[in-house]
């Protein structure tokens, strides 16, 4: 099954691209900006990545993006990240990032475009390996910041291929930014958010009916609500799903637990994904096999849900008919 999995061309939905530094590079940053960690080994930086919820975990995600601050970092960030994960049969990676995370430290929105957009082309160019952009908004910053990140965003509306919603879930509902996404979508940008992660059903319906989005991040917690769950089935909405994430976030207590084949049982579009792989213990092979551990499922359902993942990517309909003949030829 290992190999299957491997071979598989899986997709990837929901990454943040800030969370799939490694300490390896953390420490090296670190250096080559003259930046102290509070970590005083690259074992000590992971055996610091012991959460107790989304919170505890947000804050050593900030904390550790602190070594970024040059266009170069961020290109040297996404390449380690792409060339790892085209090592484990990621044919595409969808790429949240954290422009608000940044400008708070002084790194302006044009350093981070420019290192994320020359790694994309290497990317291309060197593995073969297909991206998309998805701007992040932080849901506990004010509604008013998001819009005016939105409007400095302007220079790059084109590269966008969604905008998102991250951070702390809890007492933050997608209704605060529903202005926000107003906007994003009288600019023809596409949406999706976070919900149900930690927070309750309520947020998943409100991130339908007010921000519009064409897809839920996490989302597990759907199944609180019978009637959100149908309705999700029957508009074919798809749930990024980060199984590894919810273990280490305290979502759930065990991978046995998860409610992901209750979700396929109910009959969702489902895709696995990393979320952070750098703090949450792998990537995505990672995640498909502590998923076929836990679950047993067969090849058959990795391929359905490698399938949605192609089928549910912000990319051009050539390269998703290339996507779709490789998952085909895949035995
Ligand atoms: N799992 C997650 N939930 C919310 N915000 C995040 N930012 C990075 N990872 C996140
Ligand atoms: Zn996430």
């Amino acid at each position: 099954m290992h190999d299957f999995l491997k071979r598989l061309p899986k997709a990837e939905l929901h990454l943040h691209i800030e969370g799939s530094l490694e300490p390896e590079l953390m420490f090296t940053l670190a250096e080559r900006n003259g930046i102290e960690l509070p970590y005083a080994s690259v074992e000590e930086a992971r055996a610091a990545y012991d959460f107790t919820d989304l919170q505890s975990f947000l804050d050593v995600y900030f904390q550790g993006m602190s070594v970024l601050r040059t266009a170069e970092d961020f290109h040297d960030l996404a390449m380690d990240y792409f060339r790892r994960a085209s090592g484990e049969g990621v044919v595409h990676v969808e790429m949240h990032f954290d422009p608000q995370a940044h400008l708070a430290r002084g790194v302006g929105l044009s350093v981070v475009m420019e290192g994320l957009d020359l790694a994309r082309r290497h990317a291309e160019r060197e593995l073969g390996l297909s991206s998309a952009l998805i701007m992040a908004f932080l849901r506990d910053r004010p509604a008013e910041e998001a819009m005016s990140v939105l409007e400095m965003a302007a220079p790059y509306w084109e590269m966008l291929d969604a905008v998102g919603l991250d951070s702390a879930e809890h007492g933050n509902p997608p209704a605060r930014f529903r202005e926000v996404y107003e906007r994003a979508r009288r600019l023809g940008i596409p949406r999706v958010a976070h919900a149900g992660e930690e927070g309750p059903a309520d947020y998943i319906r409100e991130a339908l009916d007010l921000l519009d989005v064409c897809r839920i991040d996490h989302g597990v917690r759907c199944l609180e609500d019978p009637a959100l769950v149908s309705r999700l089935r029957d508009e074919g909405i798809v749930l990024t799903v980060c199984p590894l994430s919810n273990v280490r976030l305290k979502v759930v207590e065990r991978l046995a637990d998860h409610p992901l084949p209750r979700l396929l049982d109910a009959g969702l579009k489902l895709t696995l994904n990393s979320d952070d792989p750098a703090y949450f213990g792998g990537g995505m092979l990672a995640n498909f096999e502590a998923c076929h551990h836990a679950f047993g499922w067969d090849e058959a359902v990795f391929r359905r849900l490698a399938a949605n993942a192609i089928e549910a990517a912000f990319i051009s309909d050539e390269r998703r008919v290339a996507l779709r003949r490789q998952l085909a030829a895949c035995h």
